[in-house]
């Protein structure tokens, strides 16, 4: 009557078992996406002094979760080596970057990814060297979470956090371009015989600085490890570290982060656009005009006020309170309410300026964190 025989009948009430198949795949899918979105996300950025050790720290990390294979693993550590100081993603091939892993740079932010039990990572790119500030300005704009490492060996700490190392001026960056949580991992306690006084004295040596960056005392976490070793990484077997720490391995700590979200309160929290995503619009002579934004900046240098000049003109200070500055220089160290107004350039070639798309930094990190940078060096940065 509808025309079906008894064979296509039969067919239909059983399902071919490669349909079957599919679908078992399917629902397993659908059920791996779900998981996964139930983990919390976390944006990481990693930064540090160079040869802090940040490349072997993540590798060996990523190993250990099961991210890099033995085989990858050897390769990498090979490559990594011959690349010499590259940023780690380049050095682990995180990303297979290929043309950029052979010339040893890297072009713009490179992000991984990678899972603990309860948390999915992204991992952002931020390479050490002073040449490649811009892409760690790139990274930490869109993190929510910096880990900070620093090399526990004897002078190379101090030299590191001392002035013209990049221990200070990474850990200011992050926080002022807004992460408000910080990991600081205190590498190659091996060096230093597991010892206890020196993982103290660097934690006693940060902190007051830290905190006196942004970064609430609650909020900043130091953990001892070895990443050339493993330790500390994902297991905490060393005797020797054992015998006075009892904390969390790194992978707790990351495993349990608490990401805070942004406040939306503050007056001062007007949002301003990221201006200098991944170079310096000052020095690769992007044209852009008109007024651009207000919003809060922490001054790393001495900064002045409407230089005749200069692509980017900031012409409002104010500190913290709210109270105007009887002054055309904001001092290093304060925090600024400004209203920046960028020129296009004044070459006779130039072309009308592209628009500068902005969002409130609290929809969108990265293009609500701004940077101003001058002669290759860092000004001021805020959100
Ligand atoms: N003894 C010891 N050496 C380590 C440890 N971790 C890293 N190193 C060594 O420190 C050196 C620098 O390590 P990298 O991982 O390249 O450091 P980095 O911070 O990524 O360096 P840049 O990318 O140049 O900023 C290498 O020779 C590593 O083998 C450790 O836990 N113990």
């Amino acid at each position: 009557m509808l025309g079906l025989d008894d064979e296509q009948v039969k067919i239909d009430n059983n399902p071919l078992p490669a349909m079957s198949m599919k679908q078992a795949e399917l629902i397993e899918k659908i059920k791996q996406e779900e998981e996964n979105e139930a983990k919390k996300r976390v944006s990481l950025v990693v930064v540090g002094h160079v040869d802090a050790g940040k490349s072997t720290l993540m590798g060996r990390m990523l190993y250990e979760l099961g991210e890099l294979s033995e085989k990858e693993k050897t390769a990498n550590e090979r490559g990594s080596q011959k690349v010499g100081k590259s940023s780690f993603a380049l050095a682990w091939g995180l990303d297979a970057l290929g043309d950029e892993r052979d010339r040893g740079v890297t072009i713009d932010i490179a992000t991984s990814h990678f899972d603990t039990a309860n948390r999915a990572f992204t991992l952002l790119d931020a390479p050490g060297h002073q040449d490649f500030i811009p892409n760690m300005i790139s990274g930490a704009s869109q993190a929510d979470l910096a880990l900070l490492v620093v090399d526990a060996s004897p002078g190379e700490f101090e030299a590191g956090f001392d002035r013209g190392g990049q221990t200070r001026e990474h850990a200011l960056l992050v926080r002022a371009l807004g992460v408000r949580q910080l990991i600081v991992g205190v590498n190659k306690m091996d060096v230093v015989e597991w010892s206890q006084d020196r993982f103290e004295d660097i934690q006693d040596s940060m902190q007051p600085f830290l905190q006196a960056a942004g970064f609430a005392q609650e909020k900043t976490v130091f953990v001892p490890v070895a990443a050339m070793a493993g330790v500390n990484l994902a297991h905490g077997d060393e005797p020797k570290l054992r015998a006075w720490y009892n904390g969390p391995t790194l992978v707790d700590i990351l495993d349990k982060v608490d990401v805070p979200r942004r406040p939306l309160d503050s007056p001062l929290r007007y949002p301003i656009s990221n201006v200098f995503k991944g170079q310096s619009a000052v020095s690769s002579g992007v044209g852009v005009s008109g007024r651009l934004c207000s919003g809060v900046v922490q001054v790393g240098e001495r900064l002045r006020i409407l230089p005749g000049d200069e692509t980017a003109v900031v012409r409002k200070n104010r500190d913290k309170l709210g109270l105007r500055f009887p002054t055309s220089v904001l001092q290093k160290g304060v925090h600024a309410e400004v209203e920046i107004t960028l020129r296009a350039p004044t070459q006779s070639n130039s072309i009308r300026a592209p628009v500068i798309p902005l969002e409130p930094a609290h929809i969108n990190k990265e293009m609500g964190r701004i940077l101003l940078r001058r002669g290759g060096e860092t000004v001021a940065a805020g959100e």
